[in-house]
């Protein structure tokens, strides 16, 4: 991966923005709305203890990108560890194409916006245009926290051979296209608890602060855990993964068959409350712990 990193000197690139979504600030609807500079906290939810439209609609991108995935095998050469590239660089075909995608993203100035988290962050190009701004939300120790490496790791070992059922085919570039969005969707979604930190730490400090200084990992994570919402969120991806992955069949008379699934709506809903939801409440956990620095 090293040898990748040595690749081309940067493409020089001056008129071309990296379009982003206005930054919106999930809250439950106990927390207030709050205004910040440009940035809107926002609470869309009639229910008191939903989550608001960005992570919402993040499930939504995941879901879509793990059910792209799941047409394609498992075992493709797009995983062979030992493709030479230009320059001799080795690494495997998703590497090479994470790789280089994040490159050009980067130099538009995708990983500027807090929303962003490289997979490389030891490769970390300045964008190539001048204006590239993005309101600043977080405190700046939310730059150190990036737990790519082990959100990588964990869906190439874990998810993929779960979701991908086909085998042996050798659609290696498609396979690698899917995998760089799905990784990235769940990033996104994994790294939004630093917002979502945020918004808690604001809206009771004081509730925070002592489990903060005492560095209470533990307390913490009590703290922050609501049950919940949990419990709502592992039901609404459950929903969403029966709506969007079913298999619609029908013969000539209309008749619908019984339906089926393109991934298990019950791993995705699992995959959610044993990874997704875990690995958000670590970058909040690590978020706060840093927040008084
Ligand atoms: O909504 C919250 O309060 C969050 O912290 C987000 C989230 C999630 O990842 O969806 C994580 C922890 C909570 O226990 C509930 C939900």
């Amino acid at each position: 991966m090293e040898a990748i990193l040595q690749l081309q000197p940067l493409l020089n690139i001056k008129s071309i923005c990296y379009l982003s979504p206005k930054p919106i600030i999930f809250l439950h609807q106990n927390f207030r709305p709050l205004t910040r500079s440009r940035v809107t906290f926002c609470s869309s939810s009639p229910t008191p203890f939903s989550t608001g439209n960005s992570l919402i609609q993040q499930e939504d991108t995941i879901i879509f990108s793990l059910l792209e995935r799941s047409q394609y095998s498992h075992d493709s050469v797009a995983y062979d560890k030992d493709v030479i590239f230009l320059d001799d660089s080795k690494g495997s075909l998703v590497d090479y194409m994470l790789f280089q995608h994040e490159k050009l993203h980067a130099q538009v100035g995708r990983y500027k916006s807090e929303e962003e988290n490289t997979f490389f962050p030891q490769f970390f190009p300045n964008p190539r245009l001048p204006h590239v701004q993005y309101p600043q939300v977080l405190h700046h120790c939310a730059d150190s926290i990036n737990i790519n490496h082990k959100i990588r790791s964990d869906y190439f070992e874990k998810i993929v051979p779960e979701i991908a059922k086909a085998k042996n085919n050798d659609e290696g570039g498609s396979i690698a296209v899917c995998d760089i969005l799905c990784l990235q969707a769940l990033s996104k979604r994994i790294h939004y608890g630093k917002f979502v930190a945020e918004a808690k730490f604001q809206e009771a400090r004081s509730k925070y602060e002592a489990a903060i200084k005492a560095k209470d990992r533990k307390l913490l994570l009590e703290l922050l855990t609501d049950k919940t919402v949990e419990a709502i969120v592992k039901k609404r991806v459950e929903l969403k993964a029966k709506a969007f992955g079913q298999v619609v069949q029908i013969d000539e008379a209309y008749n619908v068959a019984n339906p089926t699934y393109k991934i298990n709506p019950s791993f995705i809903a699992n995959l959610f409350e044993e990874w997704v939801m875990p690995l958000t409440k670590e970058v909040q956990v690590e978020y706060l712990l840093r927040i008084l620095d």
